[in-house]
């Protein structure tokens, strides 16, 4: 058994006419890793958003640390990484971290041997002194990573970090989130890549705005009777689409 540190009770979601959350229910346990995972469109994004009180349910109750969100001395102990880049274009990478370190309150030569840290994570110290302007997507996407990793966080959420991420790089960042899943940090990250869900410790699998299935990736191959997590999405998606054929 695990304490739930991260909590959605009978969560609907509406975008006007269309239900993206139907009566969801998702505990993240303290200490692992937790991928979630669904089709383009399932809502993780809007999962991850209502976590955060960034967006509000219809109906239904989220709480961090057994408390509800948005809550502003919670998100200090959280370190996210939206969808999209929320990085300063006419500042360095470099000038970008100190801001964020600035932000969360790191100071002084905690702050540089942090920043060091997270930008050799995401192998972006060579360019840590070029303005973001002239970054590809994938170094903006490696620095909002980086930004994330500030902090010492009690919970990591991760949209989609390694979008753009070449595979050896991606190992790399994907040892550093198990060596701090080792170090006791949360950590729930949405994924397309199905290879890195077979990292995680358990999978959500989000279909039809319900989260069809949860487990360790082992548990769920031998579920779906299938021998990657890859395939367990496939048949899921499958199934669903049989099921609303002969609705
Ligand atoms: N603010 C919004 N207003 C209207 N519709 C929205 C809004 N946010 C999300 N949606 C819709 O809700 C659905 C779920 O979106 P969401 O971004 O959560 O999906 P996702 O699973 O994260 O997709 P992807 O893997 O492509 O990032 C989509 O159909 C999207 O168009």
């Amino acid at each position: 058994m695990y304490n739930s540190i991260i909590s959605l009770n009978n969560i609907t979601k509406k975008f006007g006419k269309q239900t993206v959350l139907r009566n969801v229910n998702f505990q993240v346990p303290s200490g692992r890793i937790i991928g979630l995972i669904g089709p383009s469109g399932a809502g993780k994004s809007t999962i991850i958003k209502i976590i955060l009180g960034m967006e509000i349910p219809d109906r239904g109750v989220t709480t961090i640390f057994n408390q509800k969100m948005p809550n502003r001395k919670l998100l200090g102990r959280i370190g996210y990484m939206a969808q999209s880049d929320a990085l300063y274009e006419q500042l360095t990478g470099r000038e970008n971290l100190q801001f964020y370190a600035d932000m969360k309150e790191i100071k002084g030569r905690v702050a540089q041997e942090q920043i060091e840290h997270v930008s050799s994570v995401v192998d972006l110290v060579k360019d840590l002194d070029k303005r973001v302007s002239g970054y590809s997507g994938g170094m903006k996407r490696r620095l909002s990573l980086a930004i994330a990793l500030l902090g010492s966080n009690q919970i990591l959420i991760l949209d989609e970090p390694t979008v753009g991420v070449d595979p050896a790089l991606r190992r790399k960042i994907w040892w550093e989130l198990q060596n701090l899943r080792n170090q006791g940090t949360t950590i729930l990250v949405t994924t397309h890549v199905m290879d890195e869900a077979e990292l995680t410790d358990d999978v959500a699998l989000l279909l039809g705005g319900q989260i069809i299935a949860y487990n360790d990736p082992s548990s769920l191959k031998q579920a779906y009777q299938v021998n990657s997590i890859e395939d367990v999405f496939l048949k899921a998606e499958a199934q669903q689409n049989e099921n609303n054929i002969y609705r």
